[in-house]
């Protein structure tokens, strides 16, 4: 215990896993949270002369099973090894650290998502620009930015890292800014300055200036990858030379979409259980790294004209032809994971099998190289040309390795005859030696008439002759009895312990062997980690635009015309998500919609609940952002002004969100909006203002439409709301323009034709849609009655008095309280005041009798 405390010491806030013999222990605390999360049985043993600790532990084998459950968990896990044999030693044996396995650190294969990247990110918030960081050790990806807090966040909403690095004194502040949901682990101050930042990075990559990787100024953003690089150290991850470069995240080369944005979008994740996202239905890639490579696109859609078209020109191309497609995308599909199989090699940390799936995705790089060579497109040219074979590597693995072999070395059988002359004589002489064993066998119930005679091994006592009982009487005397069974018992000869010595001296120096030549063959791979990193990353690309060209087949989609100009012309769109997701037999109703900054900046949609007019804001958002990924696009025809950034926002729902107000909440972000804007935004604002009473919301919506046509950027906008009141200011504002999801009423209920007309419509057909939802009959009753009250009055100052007298009229009151009543507002006051953590039962049930009181009770 000694041993252990002194290394736990060291690892305070990490599960220690302690290998006794054949098993991980942990003890205390770190017992009580493992047995919880593992399922193991806790016990208690004696610790010394005190009292009793806590234990749980699990067989060394069942690591990989155990050890993804507590880093999932959120744990931080040190795996403790014992460093020498402990045959060797009397004293206690050696025992240290052997690796640090975080939830943003680790190569194992059940931690891993294979389609998704595995980042630990580092964060250095100041008070002007924040750096950031991401580094994922299993592709050897390593990325830093700079910039505002809304910036930063986004980044880290689009990336999602596993775990987040923050100094020290500043995880309040963290959390303050980007919620408590992120794995987060502080280091130490000293570790966030500009010249470790600069030092780390330097001694990392070897280099004499971060100039070749275009982050020399990116001050704050190196200070957060030297913490990324810090933390490797400190989680025992010295052999990283995978990570071999770091990029500089451009903001200005992508478009901006907050994180509102890409929540409302439902690009990566959606609110409603079970519902596809975006990246759900785009995703059609072949391999993990294509995957992988997906998403990052779409949380980064491009603003260079002529990049995009090359992946639309390459997509075009697919689709044009698609048996080159079925080809290549058949090779794709045999690649394995080739982005984290060359990183684990470059950490010798591959297994054989590994190694043989290494050989297998090369394999595929000749053909496809092939192929895209005699290919007129440029950019699918252009990726054929990068393609690199690793001829030389590969036959190399063809000659030594067995095309099956085992997952461990240490099991045998992995290095080919032929490879090395001692190996094969040692194969020889130990196949021999069992042959020779089989024929002892043979000779001995021969010569003994024991014909059940068995030769059989076990790790105490090596190799024995079994004799079951009914033959006792015949072993011979010379024979040595180890051990008695129920019904047999077990002898050793001198002849079986010299034939044991030979075979088992030969199976150890094979073994030896087999591992020395496997980690020279991982050893020759080093050379070619960087070259088939680049494979990894053309072929994920690649990836990426047969999915896009398989997908536009399938759906129909057209490739969008891209321009310089600052229209957006979509003919005939339809949303990508919903259209999957119709009942069977329902078309989806495609909708055109013209922007431009001239006359038609902003589209006032107006039409009753479940019309379809978000799915209008969002098809429209969402076709922008497929073009500028470089994907088709649902729609008949689209011709896209260049957009840079996309903004959505949604009137606050009746959801409880974190505490602030909704309506709070929603104004907060239509601020930031409106702070933000440029000739290129696309604006969708669904909605916005229904968060509060209908006069509030009124003037809120009216004055934010308003001041985006007042802006000089002329930001193009759709606007769907409830407030027909809102087709008003189509007379004052020339380029707001009214249109309306058309509906049919039809025996006084509503069919919905969810086409996208001209004009404004007077009136909102929420009863309809209530009653349609099987609401009481009284209540829609009661519904109609206020409506029509408010409707006869015609201007809405009267309306109020309508209201009152509707409510008066009525059988029966709604509500309890008026909202502006003095007493309601009293127990308003009083319930806030009340310290709900400190009250005692009785001061309860004393303060509702004082809330009965104020409500005329006694
Ligand atoms: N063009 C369309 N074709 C077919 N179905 C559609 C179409 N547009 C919308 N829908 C269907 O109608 C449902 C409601 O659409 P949507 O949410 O866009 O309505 P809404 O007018 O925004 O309603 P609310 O005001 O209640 O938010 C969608 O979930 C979808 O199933």
């Amino acid at each position: 215990m000694k041993q252990y405390n002194k290394i736990k010491a060291k690892h305070p806030d990490a599960i220690l896993l302690f290998r006794v013999g054949d098993f991980y222990e942990t003890f205390g605390e770190d017992a009580v949270k493992a047995a919880e999360i593992l399922g193991i049985v806790l016990t208690k043993r004696k610790n010394g002369s005190a009292s009793h600790i806590e234990l749980a532990g699990f067989p060394h084998h069942a690591m990989d099973s155990y050890l993804p459950k507590l880093v999932r968990a959120g744990h931080r896990v040190a795996i403790c090894d014992q460093l020498e044999d402990p045959k060797m030693t009397k004293k206690i044996v050696k025992r240290g650290i052997t690796e640090l396995v975080t939830p943003g650190v680790s190569y194992n294969d059940k931690i891993l998502h294979h389609t998704e990247n595995n980042f630990l990110a580092a964060v250095h918030l100041t008070d002007e620009f924040s750096g950031i960081a991401f580094l994922d050790i299993s592709t050897g990806e390593f990325m830093c930015a700079q910039g505002n807090i809304d910036y930063i966040d986004k980044l880290l909403q689009s990336l999602s890292p596993n775990e987040v690095l923050v100094q020290r004194n500043k995880i309040s502040q963290f959390e303050q800014e980007f919620g408590k949901s992120y794995h987060t682990y502080h280091l130490e101050d000293w570790v966030f300055t500009s010249e470790f930042g600069n030092d780390s990075l330097l001694e990392h990559f070897k280099t004499k200036s971060l100039k070749g990787f275009g982050i020399e100024n990116l001050e704050k953003g190196i200070i957060a990858a030297g913490a990324c690089l810090q933390y490797l150290k400190e989680t025992q991850h010295h052999q990283v030379s995978h990570i071999n470069t770091i990029h500089r995240i451009e903001q200005d080369k992508y478009v901006w979409l907050d994180k509102f944005t890409i929540r409302n979008l439902e690009l990566f994740y959606s609110p409603n259980e079970g519902a596809k996202t975006l990246f759900n239905i785009l995703d059609r890639t072949e391999s993990p790294m294509g995957s992988r490579l997906l998403k990052r696109w779409l949380a980064l859609p491009l603003k260079e004209k002529k990049v995009i078209e090359e992946r639309l020109d390459a997509v075009e191309y697919f689709t044009k032809k698609p048996d080159d497609k079925k080809d290549i995308w058949s090779q794709i599909s045999s690649v394995g994971d080739l982005e984290r199989l060359i990183s684990k090699a470059a950490v010798n940390r591959v297994s054989p099998r590994d190694v043989i799936q290494l050989k297998k995705a090369l394999l595929t790089i000749p053909p496809i190289k092939e192929k895209l060579l005699n290919v007129k497109t440029e950019s699918l040219k252009s990726i054929g040309d990068q393609l690199h074979p690793c001829e030389h590597i590969r036959q190399k693995i063809e000659e030594q390795i067995q095309d099956d072999p085992p997952l461990n070395v240490a099991k045998g059988n992995v290095i080919k005859d032929g490879v090395n002359d001692e190996l094969d004589e040692l194969r020889k002489l130990a196949f021999s030696s069992r042959d020779y064993l089989e024929k002892m066998q043979k000779r001995e119930v021969e010569k003994t008439g024991i014909s059940s005679l068995k030769v059989g091994f076990n790790n105490v006592f090596g190799y024995y002759f079994e004799v079951r009982n009914t033959f006792k009487s015949k072993v011979p005397e010379e024979w040595i009895r180890k051990q008695t069974l129920v019904n047999a018992e077990r002898y050793i000869t001198e002849e079986l312990k010299e034939y044991e010595s030979k075979i088992l001296g030969a199976e150890e120096k094979i073994q030896h062997l087999e591992t020395q030549l496997f980690s020279e063959l991982v050893q020759s791979l080093q050379e070619y980690v960087g070259q088939i990193q680049q494979d990894a990353q053309l072929i994920a690309k690649l990836d990426c635009l047969l999915a896009f060209a398989d997908l536009a087949m399938r759906n129909d989609y057209v490739k969008p015309v891209l321009n310089e100009t600052l229209k957006i012309d979509i003919e005939e769109g339809r949303h990508p998500v919903i259209e999957q997701q119709l009942p069977l037999g329902e078309e989806y109703i495609s909708n055109t919609v013209r922007l431009d900054n001239d006359q038609n900046q902003i589209m006032m949609i107006t039409g009753p609940n479940m019309s379809g007019k978000s799915a209008i804001l969002r098809q429209t958002a969402l076709i922008s952002l497929m073009a500028q990924i470089g994907c088709f696009v649902p729609a008949k025809k689209v011709t896209l002004g260049l957009v840079d950034k996309i903004f959505t926002r949604v009137g606050a729902s009746d959801n409880i969100s974190m505490g602030e107000s909704t309506f709070m909440v929603e104004m907060n972000e239509t601020a930031s909006i409106l702070n933000n804007l440029s000739e290129r935004s696309l604006i969708l604002l669904d909605e916005i203002g229904r968060g509060t009473s209908t006069y509030d919301g009124v003037s809120i919506a009216w004055a934010i439409a308003e001041y985006i046509h007042e802006s000089p950027f002329k930001p193009k906008t759709l606007f769907a709301t409830h407030y027909h009141e809102l087709n008003e200011m189509a007379n004052t504002f020339e380029r707001i323009k009214n249109f309306n999801v058309a509906i049919k009423e039809v025996d006084k209920k509503i069919i919905f034709i969810r086409k996208l007309v001209p004009g404004g419509s007077n009136h909102s057909f929420g009863i309809h849609v209530a009653d349609m939802a099987g609401m009481p009959p009284e209540v829609i009753s009661k519904a109609s009655l206020i409506l029509k009250k408010l409707e006869d009055s015609g201007e809405t100052e009267t309306g109020k008095e309508q209201l009152q007298q509707a409510q008066k009229d009525s059988d029966y009151q709604l509500s309890f309280f008026q909202l502006d009543d003095p007493t309601l507002l009293q127990i308003k006051d009083q319930i806030m005041k009340t310290e709900i953590d400190t009250l005692t039962p009785v001061e309860a049930l004393m303060k509702l009798n004082e809330i009965k009181k104020l409500i005329g009770g006694k």
